[in-house]
């Protein structure tokens, strides 16, 4: 098996009028990890998705999903990926069991139980016409096909806008158990909770280009952690400012607050000269980080 499902190298898309939608994008994409693909509206994202299925054509540069080149092998991409357009339409009287079953033959064949037991874990109604379905139903419908042959690699714009949390959890699991299974996926999302939960790594564009690449983990790492020390009298707080890595002290009683980056082992060994009643360090979050560089004036770094 490859190591890399998707890679484009300096991939431009300039749309009429030289609006840009790429400028220069190097995307590597591992196999069998989850990539959250984040950025504010207007970055690029849905512009990278649309290439990679070659819905669009790219200005220049190159793209190679799953070793192929969409442009040629679109057909064999087909059946090993499962693609979910972030304005997934379909219409029409036909009812998602009809549709479905139609887009599983295409795809080389899909058991019809692989398709209810998806509905029903999505709360999908398999009988009703697609044209009467709202908004969040018509997304189950395109969460079941993306999912119901088993692909390789899923490519995932948005896929759950509109869906409850309820059923944004189910899909954390879906894509969870695809992971474990084999597949590799890509997904642009706002939902940083979602990414949270599922991405090995996330990649943030901006303006069509990537400003960070990083691990999950080691943007929690990196990441502030607020923490809350809580002493059984007075303490020094002099010892807490000296430490490296924690910022914004303050002091209420015998409760000492501030943020802290990196690991906490010096800020631990400084507690210990104390009796510690209480310590609370909360989980960082990513959003944070992502606002961090969505602030960036020029494009940040690309690591891991
Ligand atoms: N068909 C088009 N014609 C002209 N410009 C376009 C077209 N599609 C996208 N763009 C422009 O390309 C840029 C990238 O758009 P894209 O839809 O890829 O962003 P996105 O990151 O998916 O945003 P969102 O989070 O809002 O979906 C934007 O400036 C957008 O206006």
């Amino acid at each position: 098996m490859a190591d890399t499902a998707i890679s484009t190298e300096d991939l431009v898309k300039t749309y009429g009028r030289g609006s840009r939608g790429l400028a220069g994008l190097d995307l590597e994409v591992r196999t069998n990890e989850v990539y959250g693909y984040l950025g504010p509206n207007g970055a690029g994202k849905s512009t990278t998705i649309r290439i990679l299925l070659d819905l669009i054509r790219p200005t220049g540069g190159s793209v190679r999903v799953l070793g192929l080149d969409p442009r040629t092998d679109g057909v064999a991409l087909r059946r090993r990926v499962g693609y979910l357009a972030g304005d997934f339409v379909v219409d029409g009287r036909q009812t998602s069991r009809q549709l479905l079953a139609y887009l599983g033959k295409l795809r080389g064949g899909v058991p019809a139980a692989r398709i209810t037991g998806l509905a029903d874990r999505l709360g999908l109604d398999l009988d009703r016409p697609i044209r009467g379905l709202s908004k969040g139903n018509r997304q189950k419908a395109g969460i079941v096909q993306a999912f119901m042959h088993s692909p390789e690699l899923l490519v995932l714009d948005e896929p759950t806008s509109g869906l409850d949390p309820f059923l944004q959890q189910e899909f954390v699991h879906l894509v969870q158990e695809a992971r474990r299974e084999g597949a590799t996926v890509f997904m642009s999302s706002h939902v940083m909770s979602e990414v949270q939960q599922t991405a090995d790594r996330v990649g943030i564009i901006r303006d069509g280009r990537l400003v960070a690449v990083e691990s999950v983990e080691s943007l929690r790492a990196h990441a502030l952690r607020s923490v809350t020390l809580t002493f059984d009298g007075e303490f020094d707080a002099a010892v807490f400012d000296r430490l490296p890595g924690f910022t914004d002290l303050s002091v209420t009683g015998a409760t000492l607050h501030g943020r802290l980056s990196g690991h906490t082992d010096e800020l631990l060994k400084a507690a210990s000269r104390y009796t510690v009643l209480d310590l609370l360090c909360e989980e960082p979050d990513l959003e944070e980080i992502f606002f961090h560089y969505y602030a960036l004036p020029e494009a940040g770094h690309v690591a891991a």
